[in-house]
């Protein structure tokens, strides 16, 4: 089984290629800029043609939220246009595509967690480039599988349970925000997830796994909760910690608004795939200890 995986250095291409190392008979493929870029269609199709994949995991996306503000069309080129040509892509090898969304093309306004019935209604540049590329990937190729999750970390790239452990090793105390609610996701779960998706699209005839599914860590926080555990946690394994002072949204104003509550449920994908990912404090533990000690 080929696994095609597009954004090299991404936080859930880095994981997949982690966790397929622990199985037999996956080969796990990442490709990246510049030899595949979401801004350049014609790379795309050579990429993705080159490498023959069984399946393509589309990881990659413009992911710098209060960026996109300033340059909508870009973000509307790689996670919307670009999106849609890789699903293309695979459709004409005849092969499915797993593509990753997120949390941020709701609104944020419901006190409940939403469900793929949920109406979306993004209120930044990232969510409507995001939602767009669901559509077209949707449109583009019906064997496709699109999660979003939400609140992601890992010992890679860039992430918050980095930075606040970063911080902690320079300050006493950090502000975070405390009136936003989500799902704390690894995307190590994430990586697991997919691969649980793959095996059983591969083994199922039938085409009903095919849709959009939300899929994030069990359980919610604010990011106030999330940070005090990443201290706590840390300072259990002789890591970095810091006192974290509670603040309301208002006083970390950001160009892109953040969703109020953006819990997602993912009952629809643990109905489907008989699948869940662990309890967000469980899996955070792992990966503060992996972060504490790689550091110490
Ligand atoms: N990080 C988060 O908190 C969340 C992420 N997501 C979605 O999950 C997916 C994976 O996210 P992460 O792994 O955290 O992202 P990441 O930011 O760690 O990695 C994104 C990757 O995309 C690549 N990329 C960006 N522009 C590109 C282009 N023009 N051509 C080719 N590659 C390009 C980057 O080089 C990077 O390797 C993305 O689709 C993201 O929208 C969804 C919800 C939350």
């Amino acid at each position: 089984m080929r696994i095609l995986v597009t954004g090299r250095d991404g936080q859930v291409a880095r994981s997949l290629v982690a966790k397929a190392a622990q199985k037999a008979d996956i080969e796990i493929l990442c490709i990246g800029r510049p030899e595949f870029d979401l801004a350049q269609r014609q790379t795309i199709i050579d990429a993705v043609a080159e490498a023959e994949p069984d399946v393509i995991v589309s990881a990659a996306a413009y992911t710098a939220v209060d960026q996109a503000e300033d340059e909508p069309s870009l973000a509307f080129e790689i996670n919307a246009h670009g999106a849609e040509a890789v699903a293309s892509a695979a459709q004409r090898c005849g092969v499915p595509v797993v593509h990753l969304s997120t949390d941020y093309v709701f609104s944020g306004d419901s006190d409940e967690p939403y469900t793929e019935e949920d109406e979306p209604a993004p209120g930044c540049v990232y969510g409507r480039s995001k939602l767009q590329g669901e559509k077209l990937v949707a449109a583009a190729n019906p064997k496709h599988v699109i999660l979003r999750t939400a609140w992601v970390y890992s010992p890679f790239g860039k992430n918050f349970v980095k930075t606040m452990l970063g911080l902690a090793g320079q300050r006493e105390s950090i502000s975070v925000v405390a009136d936003q609610i989500g799902n704390p996701t690894s995307a190590l779960d994430i990586a697991d997830a997919i691969l649980c998706v793959i095996d059983r699209m591969g083994a199922a005839q039938e085409a009903d796994l095919y849709g959009l599914y939300h899929l994030a860590g069990t359980g919610d926080a604010s990011w106030s909760t999330f940070a005090q555990t990443i201290f706590s946690t840390s300072r259990e394994c002789g890591g970095p910690t810091a006192r974290v002072i509670d603040i309301p949204s208002d006083d970390f104003p950001t160009k892109a608004r953040r969703p109020p509550n953006s819990r997602l449920s993912s009952l629809k994908f643990e109905r489907n795939f008989g699948y869940s990912l662990p309890h967000w404090r469980l899996s955070l533990a792992e990966v503060v200890q992996q972060l504490v000690r790689s550091t110490g």
